[in-house]
């Protein structure tokens, strides 16, 4: 939890909490430069948390930012917005391009001797882009609708809910247990593979719907939209799901 302007703050929203902060303290956290570079105290500082519960994973953290500020200022002068510019405005492009550039965003494992790739970071990365800048300047992508949702372990919890997906009674006997899973449990990948299906099937019916009414059907509707959807709504109806039980994981790639 953060405490930032008299509110607090806690889960991602803590993140950026945690990161405004230390704007208004003059700090460069934005700026490759400085988090190529951060040291472990200082960064330890930045996300310093106001209750008994420190941030998960700091280390990796560190270590993930450091990578992305050294590749930033070896390859694209500091400057992330050189790297979108290098893609020509195609979301497809800056895709292949995070995931090969920035190691930690290779979110990829293997299901059944098949390679699996999600991408949950590089795709909620342009998707911020996207919607931080309305769809123009750095976030105009002309194949924006390719974006698949976000593969993590909250969006699940709403579709479960909604009744867009079911768990197998095995499935939701091992989720009540609350086991540890680690990234690549055959458990994980078909759940996040079966959100990602389960959102496309939901837009594709959306945008029907849409189409067939005069009023609406020049209303946009995506995957980003319904994925930023389902995870407002699990966060602001966190106490209507305490029987739909989450995976829980702790990796880099979430
Ligand atoms: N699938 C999906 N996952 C999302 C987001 C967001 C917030 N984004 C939006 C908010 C405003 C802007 O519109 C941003 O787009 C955070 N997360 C993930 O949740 C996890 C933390 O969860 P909890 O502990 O419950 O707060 C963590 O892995 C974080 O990466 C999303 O939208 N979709």
């Amino acid at each position: 939890m953060v405490k930032y302007k008299g509110k607090e703050y806690t889960g991602y929203w803590s993140w950026c909490a945690a990161l405004n902060r230390a704007l208004d303290n003059g700090i460069k956290i934005t700026s490759a430069d400085f988090f190529a570079s951060v040291s472990k105290d200082d960064l330890r500082e930045i996300l310093k948390s106001d209750s008994d519960y420190d941030i998960p994973m700091f280390e990796e953290r560190w270590e993930v930012l450091q990578e992305a500020g050294k590749v930033l200022m070896k390859k694209y002068n500091g400057q992330f917005s050189n790297v979108i510019e290098k893609c020509e405005k195609s979301a497809q492009s800056l895709l292949k391009l995070v995931v090969t550039d920035f190691p930690s965003y290779r979110d990829t494992a293997e299901y059944n001797g098949k390679k699996v790739s999600f991408y949950k970071r590089a795709q909620i990365l342009i998707a911020d882009i996207w919607s931080c800048f309305e769809g123009k300047s750095y976030g105009e992508f002309n194949d924006i609708d390719t974006i698949t949702m976000f593969a993590d372990y909250r969006i699940p919890q709403s579709l479960v809910f909604f009744g867009a997906m079911e768990y197998s009674e095995e499935l939701m006997n091992y989720l009540k247990k609350g086991t540890m899973m680690k990234t690549g449990d055959r458990f994980e990948m078909e759940i996040r593979g079966c959100s990602i299906w389960a959102t496309e099937m939901i837009c594709k019916q959306t945008r029907q719907m849409l189409d067939d009414d005069d009023e609406t059907k020049d209303t946009m509707v995506n995957s980003i939209l319904i994925d930023h959807f389902l995870w407002d709504f699990r966060r602001d109806n966190n106490d209507k799901m305490p029987h739909i039980p989450f995976h829980r994981i702790r990796c880099i790639y979430y």
